[in-house]
């Protein structure tokens, strides 16, 4: 079995806006770059909060591996470190596949609006950067406040403006009703509430997602392959938010897509080109609808 020289190095890249949701605060992006045989990278970017391993975890796996590693080796990565399976898996096939796929091309990108009022006067600047699709996250202040907000913002926003919400769980059952009422009743564009509940009330958002007209996306419920298949046994047929970076094996990844023709968009986990590039592949690759990509170039990100 053929082996590569393996290398690693760590990067950190703050955000220069610290990204603010449910889950807290962000204020830096750590990650991993691996290299085989001096020529495939690949990037480890875990995000822990959403069930990947942690950094950490990452970097102890790298540390324990042998100076050259087999393609045995890096398929057989543990479903525990979803993120070092996308990273090494990634490298593999950056390795001899010089061609440059043009598949960004057919993509279109979505637009991440910083949390509560920022939102009103950062969209202008996105949408003449030529986004048309935006993200706004909510579930941070009181839904008074941010209904408040969201009234200006679907006000101000062009009719051909598609607006996304990301709660990240940090709903509750009753404010997710709330929300997906005024939604339904609005003429503005929503494409979908994002994860509008925590992973445990799966059963509550299936019973939301077939009471409102607006669709519902999972994202923290569907973070790892093993969490993906477990939602769509469990009868999952709304949008799946995928997240390349941690969603472990991009073999399995196609696999699974395939196969189910999934209604997928595709979400950054604010990683490097490294990361990105592979990411964007697969999304190219097996996203079956046109639902812009949650990789709109990052104004939250130092340049890496
Ligand atoms: O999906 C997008 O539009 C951009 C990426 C994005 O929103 C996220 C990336 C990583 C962690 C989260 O804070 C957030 C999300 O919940 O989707
Ligand atoms: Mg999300």
């Amino acid at each position: 079995m053929r082996g590569y020289r393996f290398d690693f190095r760590c990067y950190r890249r703050r955000f220069l806006r610290p990204l603010v949701t449910n889950h807290g605060i962000w204020h830096t992006r750590e990650g991993i770059i691996v290299c085989l045989g001096g020529c495939g990278y690949g990037e480890i970017a875990p995000i822990s909060w959403f069930g990947s391993e942690t950094l950490e975890q990452a970097l102890d796996f790298c540390r324990q591996l042998p100076p050259e590693v087999t393609e045995e080796m890096i398929f057989s990565i543990p479903d525990s470190l979803p993120a070092c399976q996308f990273g090494f898996q990634s490298a593999l096939g950056g390795i001899g596949n010089g061609e440059n796929k043009e598949y960004t091309q057919f993509l279109t990108y979505s637009g991440l609006l910083q949390s509560g009022e920022g939102a009103l006067s950062q969209w202008e600047r996105l949408w003449k950067q030529g986004y048309r699709t935006f993200k706004w996250k909510i579930g941070v202040d009181a839904i008074s406040n941010e209904l408040e907000i969201f009234e200006l913002l679907t006000r101000s926003l062009p009719p051909a403006a598609k607006l996304r919400l990301d709660a990240n769980g940090g709903l509750s059952y009753e404010e997710a009703k709330v929300w997906l009422g005024i939604c339904d009743d609005i003429s503005a564009n929503i494409e979908f509430l994002e994860q509008p509940l925590p992973v445990s009330q799966f059963s509550a958002m299936l019973e939301l997602s077939a009471n409102f007209q607006t669709a519902i996306a999972l994202d923290e419920s569907v973070a790892t392959l093993q969490q993906l298949e477990n939602c769509f046994q469990q009868g999952w047929r709304g949008i799946f938010v995928i997240k390349p970076g941690i969603a472990g094996s991009p073999s399995r990844l196609r696999q699974f897509c395939q196969k189910h023709q999934i209604d997928a968009v595709f979400s950054s986990v604010f990683e490097t080109e490294i990361g990105r590039q592979a990411a964007l592949q697969l999304a190219a690759e097996l996203s079956l609808t046109n639902r812009a990509v949650g990789f709109g170039i990052n104004h939250f990100l130092e340049p890496g």
